[in-house]
């Protein structure tokens, strides 16, 4: 067994059961077929050799007929039980894959081809069904039903046993021998499918720059290449499959071919009877069968088998930041709106070991904290945070400036959960930040990335993201705060127009929804990653008075490309390589010769 259907056997734990009622109900079936090969031999040799009367016989067609109804029904149950288990299965399956893809969080995804991640969790699951269904109880019942089959034929006739105890495994071996290469050809088949459907994926992302320096083209022909090898691999997977149907047909043809020749030849010189060779005879393709079927199973398996063999990946990858399995069970949901929280942290959602239940905040707003934080990044050499210490106060503003790559973002990251401290701590109203349920801990964030994204649905469903029943007057308000409401009337049906795939709206407008959205969700603490950066200065200029007029209370961190942006925080923290480098207001910061002052002036050099 290979280590993809080991661990799959462990992973389906819970509908295990079901597969065991397939093999069970299989089994009853291979049971029908022998006793109904054993009756039917017995009616034969009765009426043909025997000379029985129509009375002698009735009772033993009576007894077929109730085998070929319990054979039929066993059929119908297994095919029934198989399909159940493979769709549990897999429904269970891609609720788990899918629940660790968002605990894993943006840290993991962003590192991996989002066409491949999506081809994984869709068609190489679907394909999974299939290996479910079909391939993997008729592997358990390859091995049962030939083997109780020829513990029946040794007991009737030794010879006939001892032929088919050969040429089974023989045709096992060959089985196995034509597998490895499917295997290895599946397995090309279905990296060249992800491959195109990652990189399709990609440059439908990156057209309008393609097209701006003339590589439309010349992408357009990598997919086709793809698409080239992908036919190729699939070709050539498609002879390997008709090979090992022609080869498994063609012996298990020839083996009972010989098995009968065997009987004729004993029966034609009396060395058997009728009955018994007769019923050896109808047996031997039944020993064949299920060997056969698993041949032809195989194939219509693999691309699922290898699928799985990703998915288990995903799995076993450890999530970067604090432990989440309640995302989407209990966040957004329950927060009433305009309930200034306390953080319950609950066990069991999500929490590690040693988790306690702590309330981390009050009405009073949230305090943090960071310690001596370090972070690297997977497969990085540099520390992205090294010994970063800094305290924001309950309700106050505080802008974080520096340059590309000082760890700002990485910051952010780690207080939203998505990664979690090398070491250092992060405390929230003195509480340890790891110690508490972070689904719960989101529910007091509102956090406006640099590039935010509009989910498909109404204006007003991406408003409500936080909370689908939000107060109207709250959107209202929160619209008003970005001056969105004209440019939203304008839209076909103003707040109930569908942003699809192809969102109507400028980046500046996507960026004033994005903070409505945060300002809407009524959150005690702000996380904003340059939030005004495309807007225009008369837009800013309100949206900053919003904020101080909205936020009144809240704690915010901003991280400020814009200096204007940071010279309105009540407190700025200069970051460099990882950790804060000087701190203040803005005035005492251009008073000191430092950083700030240097990034102050080549930004007012930028826009003079
Ligand atoms: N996913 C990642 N994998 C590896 N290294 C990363 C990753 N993300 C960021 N880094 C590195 O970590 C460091 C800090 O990056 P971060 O994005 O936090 O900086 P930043 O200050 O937000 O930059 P910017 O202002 O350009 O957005 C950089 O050296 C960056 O190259």
């Amino acid at each position: 067994m290979r280590r993809a259907e080991r661990a799959l056997i462990q992973r389906i734990q819970p509908v295990r059961w079901l597969l065991a009622a397939t093999v069970g109900v299989g089994l009853a079936e291979c049971a029908a077929t022998v006793a109904q090969a054993a009756v039917f031999a017995h009616v034969v040799n009765g009426v043909f050799l025997g000379g029985a009367a129509k009375a002698d016989v009735a009772p033993w067609m009576m007894a077929l007929l109730a085998i070929l109804t319990v054979r039929a029904g066993a059929s119908a149950g297994r095919q029934r039980w198989a399909g159940t288990f493979a769709r549990r299965a897999k429904v269970a399956l891609r609720d788990r894959v899918v629940r660790h893809l968002l605990a894993l969080g943006p840290a993991y995804t962003r590192r991996e081809q989002a066409g491949e991640l999506a081809m994984t969790v869709t068609t190489g699951l679907d394909e999974l069904e299939t290996y479910l269904a079909k391939y993997l109880p008729q592997a358990v019942l390859a091995v049962g039903i030939p083997l109780a089959i020829l513990g029946f034929i040794a007991i009737q006739d030794r010879v006939s046993a001892l032929v088919l105890a050969i040429t089974g495994p023989l045709l096992v071996f060959f089985m196995i021998l034509i597998g490895l290469s499917a295997e290895r050809i599946t397995r090309r088949q279905w990296d060249a499918l992800c491959r195109m459907s990652a990189h399709f994926l990609d440059v439908l992302r990156g057209i309008v720059t393609l097209k701006v320096f003339g590589r439309s083209g010349r992408q357009g022909r990598v997919i086709a290449e793809m698409g080239d090898q992908h036919r190729k691999a699939t070709m050539a997977a498609l002879r390997v499959a008709f090979l090992s149907a022609l080869v498994l047909e063609l012996f298990a043809m020839l083996s009972t071919a010989f098995v009968a020749v065997d009987l004729g030849i004993r029966l034609a010189s009396g060395r058997i009877p009728f009955e018994m060779a007769f019923t050896v005879l109808l047996l031997t393709p039944e020993f064949f069968q299920p060997i056969r079927l698993l041949g032809a199973q195989y194939h219509a398996g693999l691309s699922g088998l290898n699928a799985a063999g990703r998915i288990f990946e995903i799995l076993d990858t450890p999530i970067p930041g604090l432990a989440d399995t309640a995302d989407g069970a209990s966040a957004g949901a329950g927060t009433a709106p305009g309930v200034a929280p306390g953080i319950q942290a609950e066990r069991g959602a999500g929490m590690g070991a040693g988790t306690t239940p702590a309330t981390a905040t009050s009405g009073a707003g949230i305090r943090l904290e960071v310690r001596k934080v370090f972070f690297r990044y997977p497969d990085s050499q540099k520390p992205a945070l090294s010994g970063l210490s800094l305290t924001v106060r309950a309700g106050e503003i505080v802008a974080i400036v520096g340059p590309s790559g000082s760890g700002k973002s990485t910051l952010l990251h780690l207080l939203l959960g998505f990664l979690r401290p090398e070491s250092g701590d992060i405390l929230v109203n003195g509480q340890p930040l790891s110690r508490l349920s972070v689904a719960c801990w989101r529910q007091q964030v509102a956090y406006v990335p640099q590039h935010p994204h509009l989910f498909p649905g109404t204006v007003l469903d991406n408003l409500r993201l936080a909370d689908p029943g939000m107060d109207p007057e709250r959107v209202r308000q929160a619209v008003a705060a970005v001056h969105a409401e004209a440019f939203i009337q304008r839209l076909p049906d103003g707040e109930l127009t569908f942003l699809g795939e192809d969102v109507p709206l400028s980046g500046g407008q996507i960026q004033r929804l994005a903070v409505a959205r945060a300002l809407a969700a009524d959150r005690p603490l702000l996380l904003m990653d340059e939030p005004t950066a495309q807007l225009d200065l008369e837009t800013e200029h309100a949206l900053q008075q919003a904020l101080d007029a909205l936020w009144g209370g809240r704690t915010a961190i901003v991280i400020a490309h814009r200096l204007s942006t940071a010279m309105r925080a009540d407190r700025i923290l200069v970051m460099d390589e990882g950790r804060v480098v000087q701190e203040g207001t803005h005035d005492a910061l251009m008073g000191a010769d430092g950083l700030y002052r240097r990034l102050f002036s080549a930004y007012r050099g930028e826009v003079s």
